[in-house]
């Protein structure tokens, strides 16, 4: 039996000890780092990890922590796995609930950029958003099309999402207008936390040594100024607004179970693309908009895995650095309810999605609070969990 007595913390709930996920919480007396142990926080500084590992996490973020090699992450977790499940309280140990801490951005966002690798969403989007043409244009099934999106606007979980404004121009207006966002979306994706030594034309075989783990991330979207201003260049004020993502990173480890064969390529891979291991990740995704669950899209489906995306982010001699963020894509499946964002669920607006309390949503409206959850199959047939990203859109006015 382990110290921590919290219904949360066991083998069969997420965020038992077989996930325990890091992050930055203030309780009061400033930013600490901290593992997820349940429903609770276990501040690191004070713990007893010895001199190699606690200078890791003794600073204000993960940002040092980061900076370390795969053998240092390994070894804290280690560390930290024996530590969470002895039977008596180890020295220096104060669990703190979640309920009354502040959980902060837990690192410095370096560069941020964001895939396109769900072969449904693109065939959806590109159905709508380019009727006259193939869904998919013919680089998608060569390479993993991305972009680099504002790291400044990579906020934490919870914080509001104040409603764009910008030009955009309606179905059948000859000029564009100005105002806030009419079309406001979210998109359901799964990021990756780089860290590591600074890198360039990592192959897929090193990618583990540069992705430190991985969080829940919601790309919001104002759809009307993104149709507007994307061509020729691709997403901009659209999308650079806010983009939200977990409190707590589940590093790369806990998913040893999880991970599954990348769907085979309908081209043969160029060399740097191709995979020596399984980098599919077996994630579960639940889209819940104001408490209705109106989506479960299926990670696993994705046609482009974080090893190749990392490849092909720094295949022309750009670095990855710790601290660089960059998002899957949105995640989207080959049924309706398997979509990874509104625009999709509500087919361009045409179709409106019905939640709990019998009211109509095709795009958001204000004060509607959407939460994305994630579980992936853990060891002896527990559940790894993705802590939830939050955000409630509040007026722009
Ligand atoms: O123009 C398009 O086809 C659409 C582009 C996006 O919405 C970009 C994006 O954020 C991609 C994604 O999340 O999958
Ligand atoms: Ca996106
Ligand atoms: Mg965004």
């Amino acid at each position: 039996m382990s110290w921590i007595k919290d219904p949360a913390f066991t083998a069969q709930s997420p965020f038992g000890p077989q996930t325990l996920p890091y992050g930055v919480i203030d309780a009061g007396s400033g930013p600490v780092v901290a593992v997820r142990v349940g429903d609770h926080a276990l501040p690191l500084r004070s713990l007893d990890l010895g001199a190699r590992l606690s200078p890791l996490v003794a600073g204000e973020s993960l940002d040092d922590l980061l900076a370390a090699e795969r053998p240092l992450w390994s070894e804290l977790r280690a560390r930290l796995t024996e530590l969470v499940q002895l039977p008596a309280t180890p020295v220096g140990a104060d669990l703190l609930p979640l309920s009354a801490v502040r959980s902060l951005l837990p690192f410095r966002v370096g560069d941020y950029v964001d895939f396109y690798s769900s072969r449904h969403h693109a065939e959806n989007v590109g159905r709508m958003f380019r009727p006259d043409g193939d869904p998919l244009l013919p680089n998608w099934t060569h390479l993993p099309v991305g972009y680099h999106g504002r790291a400044g606007t990579v906020v934490v979980s919870g914080t509001d999402v104040v409603r764009p404004h910008g030009q955009s121009r309606p179905p059948g207006a000859d000029a564009p207008g100005f105002g806030p966002s009419k079309r406001l979306d979210i998109e359901a994706e799964v990021g990756f936390v780089c860290g590591g030594p600074v890198a360039s034309r990592v192959s897929t075989s090193a990618a583990a040594e540069h992705l430190f783990g991985v969080v829940l991330l919601n790309d919001w979207s104002a759809r009307d100024i993104q149709a507007w201003e994307y061509v020729p260049l691709g997403p901009f004020l659209g999308k650079s607004f806010l983009t939200s993502i977990s409190a707590w990173i589940t590093p790369l480890e806990a998913f040893s179970n999880a991970r599954l064969p990348t769907p085979a390529a309908p081209n043969p891979l160029l060399d740097y693309l191709v995979e020596d291991q399984p980098w599919g990740l077996d994630l579960r995704i639940q889209v819940n908009w104001n408490g209705s669950l109106v989506a479960e899209p299926p990670f696993a489906e994705m046609s482009w895995s974080a090893a190749q995306q990392l490849a092909h982010m720094t295949v022309n001699g750009a670095t990855v650095r710790p601290g660089d963020l960059f998002g899957s894509g949105t995640v989207s499946g080959a049924d309706k309810r398997q979509r990874g964002s509104f625009l999709e669920l509500s087919w361009g607006g045409k179709e409106p999605v019905t939640l709990a309390d019998g009211t109509e949503r095709t795009f958001l409206a204000d004060g509607d609070t959407v939460v994305l959850t994630a579980t992936a199959p853990g060891p002896d047939g527990s559940l790894v969990g993705l802590s939830e990203v939050a955000g409630t859109v509040v007026s722009g006015e």
